[in-house]
């Protein structure tokens, strides 16, 4: 995007507190067309329901995905001082070069559905705070990264996907997902990129002393990703609230991905409604977050990589639901009878 339209966290929630609704004309045509094509009803499943949510976003009855475009943000956190992750720091800046040279996941994924790949690192040379001893990131850095992700967006892309890169993230997401939601920290940590049952009961002290050092200031959903969250995390909350704002569609990725958009949906309801859950991960508490938004994943793969791959693989499902939906003849363009 050009410029983001605010300069101070109140500028941002501004920005989402006036959201478009998705196009009601565009919708119902597409609905009719729905109708029209030559198959039984309700016969390509999620498939149709997919087609319709991309029309009424993108305006347009009979739509094509266009240049759709995968934003990675990768960030490092404090909280790895707490032996939370099963890898050490340094991988995300060296996840990163591999993200550059091409050889990550995410980049055969990206080139399979045709979609562009933007990678942003986040200051990665400096971690946020350690969130058990005091706020992950100052007010300046938390709208510098907001500002990073809503730049990122594309205006001109047909679909968006953030995902990221962050050693210990799973500890940060499951912090703010549990400060969001509610649940004792154990329903929220999971293995991340592989710890031991030592390590999950480190993950879960690490979460629930983040939560007693920041009691009180919870209650605000910006406080929650400024508190408990990540640069890379702030950038995906920043690109999902861009697209929305520009009424692109989005695939969620996984449960970082998902906590990020969380607290959008918990800033202005109904501000993920632009946004599919592109999978369900392998991070016991994706699962629990997407029935807390009310999303059913389109994919359940037993990834466990963020990155985007797990929406990526997504692309392919609305790239198949609007070829179906925009390409099909109607029962009477195929002069097939109707039941
Ligand atoms: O997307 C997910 O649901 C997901 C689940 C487990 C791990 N990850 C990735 O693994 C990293 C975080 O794991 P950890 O163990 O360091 O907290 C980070 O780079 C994520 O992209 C991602
Ligand atoms: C190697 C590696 C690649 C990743 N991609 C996303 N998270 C990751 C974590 C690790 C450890």
């Amino acid at each position: 995007m050009t410029d983001a339209p605010f300069d101070s966290l109140t500028g941002f929630r501004a920005a989402l507190s006036r959201l478009p609704a998705p196009d009601a004309a565009a919708f119902d045509a597409a609905a009719a067309r729905n109708a029209a094509l030559a198959k039984p009803p309700g016969a390509l499943g999620r498939l149709e329901d997919i087609a319709l949510w991309y029309a009424g976003w993108a305006g347009s009855a009979r739509p094509q995905l266009h240049r759709p475009q995968v934003i990675v943000f990768a960030g490092n956190h404090g909280v790895t001082a707490r032996e939370v992750s099963a890898f050490p720091s340094e991988v995300t800046a060296q996840m990163v070069v591999n993200f550059e040279a091409g050889g990550a996941a995410i980049n055969q994924l990206a080139r399979t559905f045709g979609a562009r790949i933007d990678v942003h690192a986040l200051d990665l040379a400096r971690p946020t705070a350690d969130f058990t001893q005091g706020a992950a990131m100052e007010e300046d850095d938390l709208l510098t990264a907001l500002r990073v992700g809503w730049e990122a967006v594309d205006p001109g892309a047909g679909l968006i996907v953030a995902g990221e890169m962050g050693i210990g993230n799973t500890t940060a997401a499951a912090a703010m997902a549990a400060a969001l939601f509610g649940g004792n920290p154990r329903d929220w940590v999971g293995r991340g990129t592989g710890v031991d049952d030592a390590g999950l009961g480190r993950k879960a002290a690490a979460v629930a002393a983040g939560l007693a050092c920041h009691r009180g200031h919870l209650l605000d959903p910006i406080e929650v990703l400024r508190r408990l969250g990540g640069r890379e995390i702030a950038a995906m909350a920043g690109a999902i609230a861009a697209a929305r704002v520009a009424r692109i569609p989005v695939l969620l990725d996984g449960f970082i991905c998902t906590a990020a958009a969380a607290v959008l949906e918990r800033l202005s309801p109904g501000a993920l409604d632009h946004a599919l859950a592109g999978h369900c991960s392998d991070e016991p508490g994706h699962g629990r977050l997407l029935a807390a938004l009310g999303k059913e994943p389109l994919l359940q793969m037993g990834l466990r990589l963020g990155e985007g791959t797990g929406a990526a693989l997504a692309i392919g499902l609305v790239q198949g639901a609007l070829a179906c939906h925009s390409g099909m003849a109607t029962f009477d363009e195929a002069r097939v009878s109707t039941g």
